[in-house]
């Protein structure tokens, strides 16, 4: 029987698989996978006993049309080589790492690819995966690339050469605006007698109902600026600093980070 094969159970694999399986986009029995340390698959077997497990690579990549392939950028391409000879005709590989192109991974791999860039955030079933495929990936493929990681969150497809400052904004972001958070935390305990526990509280609940406003209330960002900021009040003068200070930060992030996407591409084909 054909499978829907996932190679690499760690880290993101582990919330895309258990995201499916739980959203029932696709049922247990129609499920194979193989990862290195088979040990870290209990939980999952005995919350879903009919998902296949593959002690092999090898023999995961012969029953499935359509692979994904969650495992560390390093390990992705000498994976492919290990599986090149046993996979399908016409097979469909869906991988996640972000530090490889389709031109890199063009190098062991010459059939249809599709490339995803996950989002911490689709454990809670929000935020956005970013997708591109290569040319001779098929409007059914692109219709079930969709399905699969619609049932986690959002999926937008975009072009390979938008996906680094992308990545930026949906991926790296929910550890870019957490550190935010903290920051902002850190800084309203220094000038009060509230403890970092406290502060951090005060600014993820209202982080939190600030989300709620913008998604359940459909507020726009300019609305609820306009709504805080009495004139002439406190907010004003507070948002007059971040407007002068923040457009050169977020400049030298967006800089750096896809300063380091060429590193790693270029460090990937060596
Ligand atoms: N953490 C994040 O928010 C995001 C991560 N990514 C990408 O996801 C990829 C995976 O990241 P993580 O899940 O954080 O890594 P991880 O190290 O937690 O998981 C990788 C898993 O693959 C397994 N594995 C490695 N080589 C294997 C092989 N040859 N055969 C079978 N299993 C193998 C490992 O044992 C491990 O369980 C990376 O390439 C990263 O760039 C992409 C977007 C977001
Ligand atoms: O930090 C990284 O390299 C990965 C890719 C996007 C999010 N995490």
């Amino acid at each position: 029987m054909e499978k829907i094969g996932f190679i690499g159970y760690g880290s993101m694999g582990s919330m895309i698989i258990n995201g499916i399986l739980s959203s029932k986009v696709l049922h247990p029995e129609e499920v194979i996978i193989a990862t290195r340390t088979e040990s870290k698959l209990e939980n999952l077997k005995k919350k879903y006993p009919e998902v296949e497990i593959a002690h092999k690579n090898i023999d995961l990549a012969q029953k499935c049309p359509k692979i994904f392939i969650f495992v560390d950028t390093g390990d992705l391409k000498g994976l492919i080589r290990e599986i090149n000879n046993f996979f399908m005709k016409d097979v469909h590989i869906i991988y996640i790492s972000a530090g490889l192109s389709f031109e890199d991974v063009a190098t062991v791999f010459s059939g249809k690819t599709s490339k995803v860039i996950p989002t911490i955030t689709s454990k809670v079933g929000e935020g956005v995966s970013l997708v591109c495929h290569s040319p001779d990936v098929n409007p059914k493929d692109v219709e079930f690339v969709d399905k699969i990681f619609g049932a986690i969150g959002d999926v937008k497809v975009i072009n390979e050469e938008d996906l680094e400052a992308a990545t930026n904004l949906t991926s790296c972001s929910p550890a870019f605006l957490a550190l935010i958070l903290m920051k902002f935390a850190e800084a309203g305990s220094r000038i009060s007698g509230f403890s970092m526990q406290e502060t951090e509280e005060m600014v993820i609940k209202t982080f939190y109902g600030t989300s709620k406003l913008l998604y359940e209330e459909n507020m726009g960002v300019e609305d609820i600026i306009s709504r805080v900021a009495t004139p002439g009040g406190i907010t004003e003068e507070g948002l007059k600093v971040l407007k002068r200070d923040l457009p050169p930060v977020f400049d030298e992030l967006f800089k750096t980070t896809i300063g380091k996407h060429e590193v790693l591409k270029k460090n990937s084909k060596s």
